[in-house]
């Protein structure tokens, strides 16, 4: 059985990587991994496939599907039973907020269908709005599908699925190197320690000799050969703790009163192989948001090193590309760890992974990891902990009383206790592990059970000739000037909260920004947004108005957009430009508001919801607040009912300017709108329509909808 996945932030991983558990259970060979780790032809190898993927951006494949999702389209496969032979099923991940929910299992299973494939089981398409998120539709999906399974291909004549309390074979392979030295300390972390009793160890060549020589020697599987055609790209993805739209608790109800302690040290530097990475430097890491404001924004400024190369690439991208930050565990919480799993003796000592995760990046260096640099670079230790996770974990405790609570929360029916326990409290996984200090994982189990560190992706927020015009000198610590030819910028809310259990909570990621000072060196990412083709067929998408509508950070891709329109301006006759902001309050969160005053061609409408009086939000379309409160409540997100009353909001004011908007209409724009997923993109849509109809554009709602789908140029980008 091939397990397919197409995940962005690891959802529908977690959900590939328990049907796998399930299927090997029942005696499968299986193969589970991302969908473009296989090849169409591959499908025809196997027996059954399974697809899981999530949907992303708006309506569209996770980007690790999209090479397979290209292929799989290929004109030429039309009408060639290409598929006859394969059997799928098919889980999908969505949110219901979202326009097209849920449409990236649905295209692909319409695809799969056309080519002659047999559905062998009912698809499901989960939503992470529902209470209990995706499992209130998964884990009953799961048990009729592995009932259908035993149904359709019953096992053989005296063999029995293999049950739950019986441990599995690791998939990955991993061990300390059993004959090399420990390697010389690094010198930014925090271990010297813990070499001093090493004596003369053989030179480092010869050991990096040694090292590849055996590694080399343990890598025959065809998995760990299998291409790397992820590497070649960068996609979206977001930290869950990060994620504030599937967050169930309003922010204000867990506001962190005093920013979280600096760690004594910050993680170190070492750089990892990050596909198509930039070598950066921090330039400047400012709070924008004021200390008394629930949230900390950072305008963090990168200069990218590289020569004309990387100019041409990162001006080709026309103020819309993304930077993907790899976030690292602090040294602190990686020695916590170290402690808790008695690994203090081989914690230093080389790895030897000949079979490991696609996702795991090597030290860009060269040298092989150690447990520790493993630790810090790659492996989730403070992600909130998942079901396999604690599945696994019953497994190395001799402890009956921690054998037993593990077990309980996997017990159908204590979902709710399995929430509460993690993902309420978005309690850590070195968390859980110092609650259960019998638990002691063997080290060759380690990349089965923690989670990969994920990048998150950011606009770049600055665009035009901001990015190359002059070039960024900042002093290093020898007093030497360095020289950045490139300057990229990022506006990043980070997420704190004091959960339930009282403890500070921060995004893996925030916290990494949040302490990234001026001259950090890092690696990252830099790629093209998602629907950034749609955004600009150049040039004449410039021609066109453009009307931004953006709340909170999403102003950060419309501040890039503008200023790319505006150096562009020379040689094209740029359309108007009008901009919805949408923030809190006037003095807190208008980011950027007092860049706009002398752009011409650009008029900014500010929306403040905290400031306004109600009677200047009022207007006779407004949508009964009732209803929306509602939905609000039983979301979690307001915790006050009278909160949002009578609050001037980006649909109301674009309303409010009908006129002005129509004239824009007729003329086919550019529509952006970005900021947070939800009800905002629902209600923004909403008024377009309304105004379309209310100035005689179009003549009834429908009309609208067609008028947005095809006469302008629609990009949403929202999370
Ligand atoms: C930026 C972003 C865009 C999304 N777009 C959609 C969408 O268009 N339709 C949908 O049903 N769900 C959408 N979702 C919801 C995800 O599919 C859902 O949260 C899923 O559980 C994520 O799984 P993953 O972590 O495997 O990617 C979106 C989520 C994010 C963060």
């Amino acid at each position: 059985m091939a397990i397919l996945y197409g995940s962005e932030t690891g959802t529908a991983e977690e959900i590939a990587i328990e049907l796998e558990d399930m299927a090997r259970r029942l005696h499968y060979q299986t193969k589970m991994d991302e969908m473009d780790s296989f090849k169409l032809s591959d499908l025809l190898k196997v027996s059954l496939v399974v697809f899981v993927t999530s949907t992303t951006g708006q309506g569209d494949m996770p980007t690790n599907t999209l090479n397979f999702w290209k292929n799989l389209r290929r004109e030429k496969l039309n009408n060639s039973n290409c598929l006859g032979s394969v059997k799928f099923a098919i889980f999908g991940l969505g949110d219901s907020g979202y326009r097209k929910f849920n449409w990236a299992a649905r295209k692909l299973q319409v695809r799969l269908v056309q080519l002659g494939a047999t559905e062998f089981f009912r698809a499901a398409e989960a939503d992470e709005r529902h209470n209990n998120g995706i499992d209130s539709i998964y884990l009953p999906w799961k048990e009729e599908f592995r009932a259908a399974l035993l149904d359709k291909y019953p096992l053989p004549e005296g063999t029995a699925p293999i049950p739950d309390d019986q441990l599995l074979p690791p998939k990955y392979s991993v061990r300390v190197s059993p004959t090399m030295e420990p390697f010389p300390p690094d010198k930014s972390a925090t271990q010297s320690a813990l070499y001093s009793h090493v004596d003369n160890p053989a030179p480092l060549s010869q050991r990096r000799f040694e090292y590849n020589e055996r590694q080399d020697a343990s890598f025959p599987s065809w998995e760990a050969r299998a291409d790397s055609s992820w590497e070649l790209r960068t996609g979206d993805s977001v930290d869950t703790l990060d994620k504030n739209n599937v967050l169930k608790d309003h922010p204000s109800k867990y506001l962190l009163e005093k920013p979280r302690e600096i760690m004594r040290y910050t993680p170190p530097p070492t750089r990892l192989a990050i596909p198509h990475g930039y070598h950066v430097k921090v330039i400047d890491n400012s709070r924008v948001t004021p200390f008394d404001h629930w949230q900390d924004v950072r305008h963090i400024a990168f200069g990218v090193s590289g020569g004309k190369k990387t100019i041409t690439y990162i001006e080709g991208l026309l103020g819309q590309a993304v930077l993907s930050i790899y976030p690292k565990n602090y040294p602190e919480d990686v020695q916590e760890l170290i402690t808790l799993m008695d690994w203090t003796e081989i914690a230093d000592k080389p790895l030897e992974m000949a079979y490991k995760p696609r996702r795991l990046l090597a030290r860009e260096d060269g040298e092989p990891s150690t447990l520790r640099d493993v630790l810090t670079h790659n492996l989730d230790i403070t992600a909130i902990p998942k079901r396999n996770f604690i599945r696994e974990l019953a497994f190395f405790t001799d402890n009956p009383d921690e054998i037993e609570r593990l077990r309980e929360f996997l017990l159908p029916g204590n979902e709710q206790e399995f929430y509460d326990y993690t993902s309420r409290p978005r309690r850590t996984i070195l968390e859980l592990l110092s609650d259960f200090p019998g638990v002691k994982i063997p080290v060759d189990r380690v990349l089965d059970l923690f989670p990969i560190i994920r990048h998150r992706d950011f606009s770049v927020c600055n665009g035009g000739e901001s990015l190359t015009k002059n070039p960024h000198k900042i002093k290093a610590p020898n007093g030497v000037l360095e020289v950045f030819p490139v300057r990229i910028e990022i506006l990043a809310a980070l997420v704190e909260y004091k959960t339930i259990i009282r403890k500070p909570r921060q995004g893996l990621c925030s916290r990494y920004l949040k302490h990234l000072e001026p001259g950090t060196e890092l690696t990252v990412g830099i790629s093209p947004a998602r629907g950034r083709n749609v955004m600009m067929p150049f040039p004449k998408a410039v021609e066109r108005p453009l009307i931004a509508v953006a709340t909170g950070t999403g102003i950060a891709p419309i501040r890039a957009l503008i200023q790319e329109r505006k150096q562009l301006e020379k040689d094209h006759d740029i359309g108007e430009t009008i901009l919805f902001f949408g923030c809190r309050n006037k003095k807190k969160d208008y980011h950027f508001g007092g860049e706009w005053g002398p752009i011409d061609g650009l008029r900014v409408f500010p929306c403040f919801s905290r400031d306004d009086p109600p009677e200047v939000a009022a207007d006779k379309w407004e949508r009964p607040i009732k209803t929306e409160l509602e939905e609000d409540i039983e979301f979690g997100l307001v915790m006050d009912p009278d909160l949002d009353k009578g609050k001037r909001y980006v649909q109301n004011e674009i309303r409010a300017r009908a006129k002005e908007v129509g004239k824009l209409m007729r003329k086919g724009p550019i529509v952006a709108v970005c900021g947070s997923a939800g009800k905002m993109p629902v209600a923004v849509r909403k008024a377009f329509v309304d105004v379309l109809v209310g100035e005689g554009v179009v003549k009834d709602e429908g009309e609208g909808e067609r008028w947005l789908e095809h006469k302008v140029i629609y990009w949403e980008d929202t999370w």
